[in-house]
């Protein structure tokens, strides 16, 4: 994997920043890993994530999912952290096994997916390190229901990755469930390289040990300079960027199979740095769709954002049959990859002449250990950020309210939150 920051400096992109001012920051990367290593050796909170490509142990996970032989397909139920990182790995990458994610409780989405499955040959996965996400437990419920009205053993077809408290840990215990722990002092959204997100991966057949390799190497990776590092360099370019202004980054793989991974980058990049008025706002894009949509804001509107372009440089491809079609001969006989590549450099250099700074990064392949190294380099690349911009990077406090709200709304409890909401501020239009 590498990173590519030419067009992040002054020299190209005119809101970009110059070269000096990224070897005066290069002193502050210093001291940040300084104390990200410090803090990985105490296996402080947060700090112990990235510590995963070693502590995480591939056998203990398909030990755990060994018995479950030939499932069909393997339905997480999980939300954010929870579901998010072993999606990326499951939609990226092919399998015989189909992974779904109830990781909303949207009523039709959820009965249209349980009325798809034969849930006599589906494994479900609930996960949840606080045991007590109220999405999770409610979409578990019904999924346990669904699979009694099916005639099936809910029991026999499910195992919990959870806590060493909380209800799912109870549930686990009082119907003996196969179970896997959540690693200690690892947030959720960090948490795809453990049990977390590699069950699922594990179930659908997929090298998961190849994906910890991937992560090791860009471990390996990490040092006192972000010129060394390519998780340090898009980290400290980020920060530089949002400290002039640039307050957004939009996330544009070009492969369809990156789609989820903008997700799961979303939440790790907003939940960890969104803290005290600070942060950059995580966008979604892809490539090469979003030219046709987004771009013009990208480069016509406001001069706030980075744009962070990925790609695989080995894919399978397609060819372009030959055409006598009027102004499209020029496609014929090349393929649909040369023409992903062609507009993938065309809208970084078209960014760049608009004065948009954005970074590229390459994969040499989205297989395991390709996105081993981009989740271990974005995770490691959000702790660098954090430390520089001073924030807490492993809480997520503001989430909370919400929360209460909801449960108080539902005589969960009283919580003043539900109060606000009944007191809601009405202008209604029809
Ligand atoms: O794994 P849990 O405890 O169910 O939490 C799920 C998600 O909810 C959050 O705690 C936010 O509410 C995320 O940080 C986390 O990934």
């Amino acid at each position: 994997m590498q990173v590519d920051l030419g067009n992040v400096l002054d020299t190209a992109s005119a809101h970009g920043v110059s070269r000096e001012t990224l070897e005066r920051l290069d002193g502050r990367v210093a001291a940040a890993h300084d104390r990200i290593e410090r803090g990985r050796e105490a296996g402080e909170h947060g700090y112990e994530s990235l510590n995963l490509p070693n502590s995480t142990d591939p056998a203990a996970i398909r030990d755990a999912v060994s018995r479950f032989d030939d499932p069909s397909a393997v339905v997480t139920v999980g939300i954010g952290g929870s579901a998010l990182g072993a999606a990326t790995l499951t939609d990226a990458l092919e399998s015989d096994v189909d992974a779904y994610y109830l990781d909303n409780v949207d009523p039709e989405a959820v009965e249209r997916l349980l009325d798809s499955l034969d849930l006599a040959s589906t494994v479900v996965n609930v996960v949840s390190r606080s045991g007590t996400t109220a999405e999770t437990l409610a979409n578990f419920l019904v999924v346990q229901e669904a699979m009694a009205d099916a005639g099936v053993d809910w029991a026999d077809r499910t195992f919990v990755t959870t806590g060493e408290e909380g209800n799912l840990r109870d549930l686990a215990d009082q119907h003996d469930l196969p179970s896997l722990p959540v690693p200690d002092g690892v947030p959720g959204r960090f948490s795809v390289l453990s049990t977390v997100g590699l069950a699922a991966a594990a179930l659908c057949g997929h090298d998961i040990e190849a994906v910890l390799e991937g992560a090791a190497a860009q471990e390996a990776r990490l040092s006192d300079s972000l010129f060394d590092s390519p998780a340090y360099a898009y980290g400290a370019v980020s920060y530089a960027l949002a400290e002039r202004g640039l307050r957004q980054n939009a996330m544009m793989p070009y492969a369809e199979s990156l789609e989820t991974f903008s997700e799961w980058f979303a939440q790790l990049w907003a939940e960890s740095l969104g803290k005290d008025g600070l942060g950059q706002t995580p966008l979604r894009a892809l490539g090469a769709t979003d030219q046709h949509s987004q771009l013009q804001l990208y480069r016509a509107g406001p001069r706030d954002k980075l744009v962070t372009l990925v790609r695989a440089t080995e894919r399978e491809d397609v060819a372009i049959p030959e055409t006598d079609l009027d102004g499209l001969a020029y496609l014929g006989g090349s393929s649909l990859g040369e023409l992903l590549d062609a507009e993938f450099e065309a809208t970084e250099a078209s960014l760049a002449a608009a004065g948009c700074p954005n970074v590229r990064i390459e994969l040499d392949r989205v297989d395991e250990y390709g996105l081993g190294e981009l989740l271990y380099a974005m995770e490691a690349a959000c702790v660098l950020y954090g430390e520089l911009a001073s924030v807490d990077t492993f809480i997520q406090p503001a989430v909370e309210w919400g929360k209460r709200a909801a449960r108080g709304l539902l005589g969960g409890g009283d919580f003043e939150e539900a109060d606000a909401v009944e007191e809601k501020s009405r202008l209604v239009v029809e």
